[in-house]
């Protein structure tokens, strides 16, 4: 039998350089071929995409469909045959929908920044890489760049897996005339970083409120003499540490990359399956892409059994809710907030019955966006 190790231990190196060469070169060639073959038909792809812009501003038709890119992954996810992962296709088709997209018309969306933030990696899962990515410094830029029309998207935290509510985003929800076109969860990891990648001079730990909760636990346990201070982000955290080395940050990978920081713990985050849901935010209502949720803000008279009626139409038009979390009215009065997503498109006949019942017996009654569900 031919055993590669020893045949490498008892050839002299060139030899068995060149029988690694020669056991390569048909696959190398076959994957040339194939590229040569995948290079035409990306192009004539991005061809018929251009064709499509031409046809969209004919009508007068917006050009980024979610709803579309939606389905374009779900097809390609049920025609995959593997070895390919279906998340890997996603992420492949999500570029190639991005840069053909980007033929037709360029796109600027505002996130939390600075650079490295998880928002931006929203941002890049939800748009892919062909898109502006403008850094903002708190939620409320975000928003303000949106409705001023300096961009035409924002990217903003809605909801930790293990924090809750992202409140202050909740709050400028009811504020605002935009409307939740799409989106995105990301699997969070926290990471300790700092310049020199030893802790021995580190006095604070610095990141965003949120990470800095998603990770007390750790922090209790690991580094309890740490004063914890919070920032506006994780990168900023990152960048005021690779200029102070009595600083660490709890930071995304990126960001240490992008400051030059040493990762000194890695994935940190008291829950591994701590996840965060961003919502895309524009002028755009999206379609129905055949896999959608709606997001609703409501309020009821404080009166007893006031949500349980409020909420009856859901079940009596077979609508699931599959998110509910309130806010406090700052009435005084003890009022609140519902912030409710249902599972269903506001145009699927049952969910526009429910919504109809649902407006009229609210006291405040607003409809955020339909939107296809992350995955
Ligand atoms: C090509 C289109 O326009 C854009 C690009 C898409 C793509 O490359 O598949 C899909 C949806 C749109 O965001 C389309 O609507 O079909």
């Amino acid at each position: 039998m031919y055993c590669p190790l020893e045949s490498a231990m008892t050839q002299p190196k060139d030899s068995s350089d060149q029988q690694l060469t020669d056991a390569l070169a048909p696959l190398r060639a076959e994957i040339d071929a194939l590229d040569t073959q995948l290079i035409h038909l990306l192009n004539e792809r991005a061809r018929c995409a251009l064709r499509v812009g031409d046809v969209k501003r004919k009508f007068g038709a917006e050009v980024f469909r979610p709803e579309r890119e939606q389905q374009v992954v779900q097809k390609v996810q049920d025609n995959n045959p593997g070895p390919l992962k279906n998340e890997s296709l996603a992420t492949i088709w999500r570029e190639v929908m991005s840069a053909c997209r980007a033929l037709e018309k360029s796109i600027e969306a505002a996130y939390l920044g600075p650079a490295g933030t998880f928002s931006e990696q929203a941002l890049y899962a939800h748009f892919g890489h062909d898109v502006s990515g403008v850094p903002c410094t708190s939620i409320d830029e975000v928003f303000r760049a949106v409705e001023a029309g300096t961009v035409e998207y924002g990217i903003v935290p809605v909801e930790n897996s293990t924090e809750g509510a992202v409140s202050r985003t909740l709050d400028l929800f009811l504020q605002t005339s935009l409307k939740i076109s799409g989106e995105v969860a990301l699997r969070v990891h926290h990471n300790l970083m700092n310049r020199t990648g030893n802790m021995a001079d580190v006095k604070v730990v610095r990141a965003h409120p949120q990470a800095l909760a998603q990770c007390q636990h750790w922090l209790t346990a690991n580094y309890p003499h740490l004063e914890r201070q919070p920032v506006s982000s994780n990168a900023e955290a990152a960048r005021m540490a690779s200029m102070d080395d009595s600083v660490a940050a709890l930071a995304a990978e990126s960001a240490a990359n992008r400051y030059g920081l040493h990762i000194v713990h890695a994935h940190v985050e008291d829950d591994p399956h701590n996840r965060t849901r961003f919502a895309v935010i524009g002028r755009y209502e999206t379609e129905s892409s055949g896999s959608d949720q709606t997001s609703l803000v409501l309020s009821v008279p404080n009166k007893a059994g006031a949500v349980y009626q409020l909420l009856a139409p859901l079940a009596a038009n077979g609508v699931s809710m599959c998110r509910f979390e309130s806010r406090p009215a700052r009435s005084g009065a003890w009022e609140y907030y519902f912030y409710v997503d249902v599972e269903g498109h506001q145009q699927d006949a049952p969910v526009a019955r429910a919504l109809e019942e649902l407006r009229r017996n609210a006291a405040y009654f607003k409809v955020l966006g339909s939107y296809p569900t992350s995955r």
